[in-house]
């Protein structure tokens, strides 16, 4: 994958056949790696995504993860063939349970809870199963003309998996609720428009705006990032009382586990040192 703002990035990682992973400054750019066959989800694809999300996690290559599609995919969603009728063809219904274990691990279980800050950079054809990942991710931008789909109905059945689940965390209920019904494809744009992505962008400046985000991220504090993201997306799920005790607990979970002492600096050098505005910026991480 080739990388812009001139610096240079090492040669693609292969995980298996079917993921891509290049290190660039603290980020990862993890790419499924179809584009044959439109980046769509089959087992081994699965199986290695989530030996990427184990592997990555403890890897200092990757502050932030990028999750994109090689070529002019995204991804196709689940693989029709290798995914649905190879499996039922089988006749096996722990396979499919395996298989299904294995597709959910990785595309929210994981994802959505992941150590490090992750953005979704939608690049083209985005479709069915293809919006748990999206979903799960923290962040999202996209081609203003990629082009999104709950394409499920079209070839006969409901969402599957946690896909209706996701687009009832991300989207308003007609919007989710049209495309799940009609399944008439939009573009990056109107993905923009009912935030299931936080921006669209033209191809030629979608690598280099995703670039520029994920750099702002990776030179925050991880300790602080990731309480923050995890608090709001549990919390989201409790009742008011739950979640301030949750919330409490993760903030004095957050200086426990920060090395740093992002809080006690961030305080200094505002009372003290008056060296920022907390309400204009952060904190010099020292
Ligand atoms: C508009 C596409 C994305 C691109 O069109 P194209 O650029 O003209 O490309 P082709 O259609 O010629 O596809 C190129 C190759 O990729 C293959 N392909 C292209 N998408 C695919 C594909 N999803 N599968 C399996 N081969 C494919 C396609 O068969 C073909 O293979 P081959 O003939 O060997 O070259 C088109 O391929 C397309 O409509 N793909 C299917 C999109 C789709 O409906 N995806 C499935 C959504 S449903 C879903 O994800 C289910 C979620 C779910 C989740 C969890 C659950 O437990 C249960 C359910």
């Amino acid at each position: 994958m080739e990388s812009e703002g001139g610096a240079a990035a090492g040669p693609a990682e292969t995980w298996g056949e079917s993921v891509l992973v290049d290190f660039d400054e603290g980020v990862a750019w993890v790419a499924l790696n179809r584009p044959g066959k439109r980046n769509a989800m089959n087992p081994s694809l699965n199986e290695e995504m989530v030996a990427v999300l184990d592997a990555l996690e403890g890897d200092e290559r990757c502050r932030v993860l990028v999750l994109t599609g090689a070529g002019d995919s995204w991804s196709a969603g689940m693989d029709l063939k290798e995914y649905f009728r190879d499996v039922d063809a089988s006749g096996d219904p722990a396979l499919q349970n395996r298989v299904r274990r294995t597709a959910a691990e990785w595309q929210w279980r994981r994802l959505s809870t992941y150590a490090k800050p992750t953005v979704a950079m939608v690049n083209g054809w985005c479709f069915g199963g293809a919006f748990t990942p999206l979903v799960a991710c923290d962040l999202a931008v996209a081609d203003e003309d990629a082009r999104f789909g709950l394409s499920e109905i079209n070839w006969g059945i409901p969402p599957g998996g946690v896909v209706s689940r996701a687009l009832a965390a991300a989207v308003p209920r007609r919007d989710a609720l049209y495309h799940i019904m009609t399944g008439a494809t939009f573009d990056g744009r109107e993905a923009e428009r009912m935030r299931l992505v936080n921006e669209a962008v033209p191809a030629a400046s979608l690598r280099a705006r995703t670039r520029e985000l994920a750099r702002q991220l990776a030179g925050m504090n991880p300790a602080v990032l990731r309480a923050a993201k995890t608090g709001y997306k549990l919390a989201a799920e409790m009742s008011w009382d739950q979640a301030e005790d949750y919330l409490y607990a993760k903030l004095e979970q957050s200086q426990f586990l920060d090395p740093e002492q992002g809080r006690s600096q961030g305080l200094e050098q505002f009372l003290d040192s008056k060296s920022y505005r907390p309400g204009l910026g952060h904190y010099t991480r020292g």
